[in-house]
C-alpha cells in the first residue's frame, strides 16, 4: 500500500492533568516516536479556558488556544485528543470531530460509558475513529488488550481496582492512619482525583469504568444505570480496624460477572482476606483481573496520573497515525452483538460484615441476632469492642453466605429496633 503521510497535527482540548502530561510524554518521546513511525508528529494547537492554572510544563504562548473551535475548524488537525472531561461539552466536541473526520483520543469515561456506542457510530460513518484507552485503568493498556488479543476469548468474569483515587485513600488510612479528608486532599493534589471528587468516592468512576469493561468483555452495550454503585464514603475507620483484626482489607471493587447468560455489575467496598492477591494493590495503583473460558490473566499499574494517562493516551496516537499513514482507518475493532439482561442485585448472593450502632444495654445482641435468625442470615462471628453501659457502641457482625434481598431486609428491621441507631452493611470477597 501506497505510504503518504509523512507529518501528523494534533490538537489537545483540556490541559489539565491529563492533557499536559499527554502533551509532556509526546515530546519527551518524539524523536523515537518518529523514528519508529516514519512520520513527523507535531502539537500544534492547545486549548484550554484556563491559562491560569500552573502546569508541570511549559507551553509556547503560539500553541495557546481557548476555543475548542480552534482546533475543530483547523482543517490541517488529524488528531484531537479530548480531556477536558464530563459529558457535556466534551460529547459535542467530540462528535463534531469526529464528523469532521478527525480522529480523536479520549480519557473521558463518563462520555464513553454514557455515549460510547453513539460516537462509534459516528466514527464508523465518517470513516474516523475513536481511541479510549486511558479511559479505564490509567496507564493500564487493558483496552487494546480487550480489542484485540482477548476478542476471541469468552471472558466469563472482569474484576478488580479501577479507581486510583479511592484505593490511594483506602491505602493511606489503612496503612498509615491518615484522615479521609487528607488523603483525599493529597489524592487531588497529586492530579488522582476527577475535577468534582464525588465522581471517586462515591463509586460512579469506578461504574462507568466497569461498564465500558463489561461492554466490551462479554460485547453488549451496557447500561452505566445498571450497574449497582456504593462509593467508600459510608466507611469509617473503625471498619478498616476491625477488618485487619479479622485478616481482611477494604478495597473498593467493581465487578462484572456473566452467570448462565446474565449479568452481574457492581461497584463497592469489599472486606478482601489480606492474603488475596488484590490486597496488596495499594495506592494509585489499579489491578484488573480477566478470567476467560482458556486463561486468567491480571493487569497491574498506575491507575491515575498525568503521565501514566498520558502515556495510554500516546499509545492511542500511535496507533492512529499507524492508521492514518496507511489508510486503513474505521477498524473499529470490536461491536456489541450480544445482549445480556443484568442480574438484580437483590439476588446476589455475598457474605456481609455488618456494623451496627446500638445501646450497650441486657439483651441487645439477642434481639439483633432474632432480626438476622428471622430474615435467615445465618451469623458467623460478632465482635463488641469494650463499652459502656448504656452508650451507643458499634458492634461488628460477619455473616455467613446470604443473598442480597435477606440482607437488606435484616437491616431495615434492626434499623426499626429502639435500641439500635444505625445499621450498615460491606460485603466480603472470599475470592481467589
Ligand atoms: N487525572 C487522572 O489521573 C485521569 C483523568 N482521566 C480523565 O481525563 C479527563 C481530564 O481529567 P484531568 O486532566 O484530571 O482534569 P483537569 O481538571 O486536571 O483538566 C481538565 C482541563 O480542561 C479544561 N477545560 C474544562 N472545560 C473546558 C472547556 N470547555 N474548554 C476548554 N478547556 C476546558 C480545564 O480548564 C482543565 O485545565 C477526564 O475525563 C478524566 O476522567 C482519565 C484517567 C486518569
Ligand atoms: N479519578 C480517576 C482517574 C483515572 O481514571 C481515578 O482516581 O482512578
Amino acid at each position: 500500500m501506497e505510504e503518504k503521510r509523512t507529518r501528523v497535527n494534533i490538537g489537545i482540548i483540556g490541559f489539565g492533568t491529563v492533557g499536559s502530561g499527554t502533551v509532556k510524554v509526546l515530546w519527551e518521546q518524539k524523536f523515537e516516536i518518529e523514528r519508529a513511525l516514519g512520520v513527523t508528529v507535531e502539537v500544534v494547537k492547545i486549548v484550554d479556558k484556563d491559562w491560569i492554572r500552573s502546569r508541570s510544563i511549559v507551553i509556547p504562548p503560539s500553541l495557546r488556544g481557548e476555543d475548542p473551535a480552534e482546533i475543530l475548524n483547523d482543517d490541517s488537525i488529524d488528531i484531537v485528543v479530548e480531556a477536558i472531561g464530563g459529558l457535556e461539552p466534551a460529547f459535542s466536541i467530540v462528535k463534531e470531530a469526529l464528523e469532521r473526520g478527525k480522529t480523536v483520543v479520549t480519557p473521558n469515561k463518563e462520555l464513553i460509558a454514557k455515549k460510547g456506542k453513539e460516537l462509534l457510530q459516528v466514527a464508523l460513518q465518517s470513516g474516523s475513529e475513536l481511541f479510549f484507552e486511558g479511559s479505564v485503568g490509567g496507564g493500564i493498556p487493558i483496552i487494546h488488550a480487550l480489542k484485540e488479543q482477548l476478542l476471541g476469548d469468552d471472558i466469563e468474569e472482569i474484576f478488580g481496582i479501577v479507581n486510583g483515587t479511592t484505593n490511594f485513600i483506602l491505602s493511606e488510612m489503612s496503612l498509615k492512619g491518615v484522615s479521609y479528608q487528607e488523603a483525599l486532599r493529597e489524592a487531588q493534589r497529586l492530579g488522582y482525583a476527577e475535577p468534582v471528587p464525588t465522581m471517586d468516592v462515591e463509586g460512579f468512576d469506578a461504574a462507568y469504568k466497569i461498564a465500558i469493561l463489561a461492554s466490551l468483555s462479554f460485547r453488549t452495550q451496557v447500561d452505566v444505570d445498571q450497574v449497582y454503585r456504593e462509593g467508600i464514603t459510608a466507611l469509617l475507620p473503625q471498619d478498616i480496624d476491625f477488618a485487619r483484626e479479622l485478616g481482611y482489607v477494604i478495597k473498593l471493587l467493581a465487578i462484572a460477572k456473566k452467570d448462565k447468560n446474565q449479568l452481574e455489575l457492581r461497584v463497592h467496598p469489599v472486606l478482601l482476606p489480606s492474603w488475596h492477591s488484590l490486597a496488596s494493590v495499594n495506592g494509585v495503583e489499579n489491578a484488573i483481573f480477566v478470567k476467560s473460558r482458556t486463561r486468567n490473566l491480571t493487569f497491574i499499574g498506575p491507575g491515575a496520573g498525568g503521565e501514566a494517562t498520558g502515556s495510554a493516551i500516546v499509545g492511542d496516537i500511535i496507533e492512529a497515525i499507524r492508521n492514518l499513514k496507511y489508510s486503513c482507518r474505521g477498524r473499529a475493532g470490536y461491536n456489541f452483538t450480544a445482549n445480556f439482561p443484568v442480574k438484580p442485585m437483590k439476588e446476589v448472593v455475598n457474605q456481609y460484615c455488618v456494623r451496627i450502632l446500638a445501646y450497650d444495654r441486657p439483651g441487645v445482641l439477642g434481639k439483633i441476632a432474632a432480626e438476622f435468625g428471622a430474615c435467615g442470615v445465618s451469623l458467623s462471628a460478632v465482635k463488641q469492642p469494650v463499652s459502656v453501659p448504656d452508650q451507643l457502641t458499634h458492634i461488628y457482625f460477619l455473616t455467613h453466605h446470604t443473598p442480597e434481598s435477606q440482607l437488606q431486609l435484616a437491616l431495615e428491621h434492626i434499623r426499626k429496633l429502639s435500641v439500635v441507631s444505625d445499621a450498615f452493611a460491606i460485603r466480603v470477597e472470599s475470592g481467589s
